[in-house]
């Protein structure tokens, strides 16, 4: 019999005092539900000044934002937390530390970054984190080159792709990031508006080829153990800081994932920025998107080439000029994967508050346009575009 139930504000004071490694757990009292993500319960732990002390996050048997009739396995709880365990492990200053947590009760307590934003409300209100881009990188590369096989051994890697399947949560992407927008299903979500750019994109055969590609690289591709779901809303920043949080959907896939969801978010703040800001305004964001952009490809690219020049361990991979040729199709599967997350994230299920909280409906629509557009011509045009230089002057002449 399983001892999973599900956490009143009670219980969550009750186990943070247990097991959150505070020096006076006897102060903390009070919890407030905060979660606004799509899937869990988060609950702030308070002591008797008010401070919030520690954090206590719980997995729901179902997705949260769509209720008791999608149900969702527990087990992602644990896969969040042995992914940041991971990830914490190769890179401690860009990762949410976990403090403990129960793979049967879901629950996972991690260290209270309060004194952090959420990247995506900062971008949002036009808020410039200029080291954030750069420090994300440097994540990226870490996480993903140490699980990679030029660092682990075969055989333990073989192990660990075998500890980190993810079926229930790779489906939500597969179907989300790769089927749903190119077919009319119910979960899809889009302003009436844009049904004539929905239906040429749905009709567009190259498009769809391209996008069957897409899915069968993240279908196949066990090439290190991803964050899976890396998103400006599951990053926290504060002056000089970030810390990814929310690994839920951590799994062993292709590394290009990663760089290209996040620089796919950049982008859809990108698109928003004139309805979020103003169309005059939105000149200097768009040009801090564009720089954040190269400043994460070039530090994920240069640090990961430097840790293969000094840390690969398998003979054959540790070949010179190897790292550079793997990394080549990592940045055409990237360019991919951001050209998906930002049509996804504009027609699917999910969206983004960069387009959503656009308050005037045809600003937001033609933000959305754009968005749209940006993610069918990447796509399209991702085996093509060799580097993040003529990438970026692409996106430049694209607007
Ligand atoms: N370690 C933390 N410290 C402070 N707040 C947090 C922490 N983790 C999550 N939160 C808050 O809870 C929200 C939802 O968390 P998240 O992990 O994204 O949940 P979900 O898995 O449901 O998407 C975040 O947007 C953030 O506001
Ligand atoms: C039904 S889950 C939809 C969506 O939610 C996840 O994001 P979040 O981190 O906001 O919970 C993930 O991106 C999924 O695609």
């Amino acid at each position: 019999m399983s001892r999973y139930y599900t956490f009143t504000a009670e219980d969550a004071v009750e186990y943070a005092r247990k097991y959150g490694g505070v020096a006076d757990p006897q102060s903390l009292v009070t919890a407030d539900e905060i979660g606004d993500g799509n899937l869990n319960l988060v609950f702030k732990i308070r002591d008797t000044t008010g401070k919030s002390r520690v954090i206590v996050k719980q997995a729901l048997p179902y997705v949260r934002c769509v209720g008791e009739s999608w149900p969702l396995t527990l087990d992602r709880a644990r896969i969040e937390a042995e992914t940041l365990i991971i990830h914490g492990q190769y890179c401690p200053q860009h990762t949410v530390k976990v403090l403990h947590h129960d793979a049967e009760l879901a629950v996972m307590v991690q260290e209270d970054l309060s004194d952090h934003q959420i990247w995506r409300s900062e971008l949002v209100q036009g808020k410039y984190f200029p080291q954030a881009a750069s420090q994300l990188g440097e994540y990226l590369a870490q996480t993903l080159f140490h699980t990679s096989d030029f660092y682990q051994n075969a055989q333990t890697k073989k192990a660990e792709v075998s500890r980190f399947t993810n079926p229930e949560l790779c489906q939500i992407t597969e179907d989300l990031f790769f089927t749903d927008p190119y077919v009319d299903h119910e979960r899809n979500n889009f302003d009436p508006v844009l049904q004539p750019e929905v239906d040429a994109l749905r009709a567009d055969k190259p498009l769809r080829l391209a996008v069957a590609a897409l899915k069968h690289r993240f279908l196949s591709k066990a090439e290190a153990l991803l964050h899976g779901d890396i998103h400006s809303g599951s990053i926290f920043v504060a002056e000089g800081k970030l810390k990814a949080i929310d690994a839920e959907f951590g799994y062993y896939g292709p590394v290009g994932f990663d760089p290209g969801s996040a620089i796919g978010n950049l982008l859809l703040n990108y698109c928003g920025l004139p309805g979020l800001v103003g169309v005059r305004e939105a000149a200097d964001g768009r040009e801090q998107r564009l720089k954040d952009v190269r400043e994460l490809w070039l530090s994920f690219s240069e640090r990961f080439l430097q840790l293969a020049r000094e840390k690969s361990q398998d003979p054959t991979l540790a070949e010179p000029g190897y790292a550079d040729v793997f990394l080549q199709d990592v940045w055409h599967d990237a360019v991919g994967y951001c050209g998906a997350e930002l049509i996804r994230r504009t027609i699917g299920l999910a969206h983004v508050a960069d387009l959503d909280s656009i308050k005037d409906a045809a600003m937001r629509a033609d933000c959305q346009r754009h968005a749209l557009s940006l993610g069918k011509w990447l796509i399209l045009t991702a085996p093509q575009i060799s580097d993040v230089e003529s990438f970026i002057a692409r996106i430049r002449q694209f607007s």
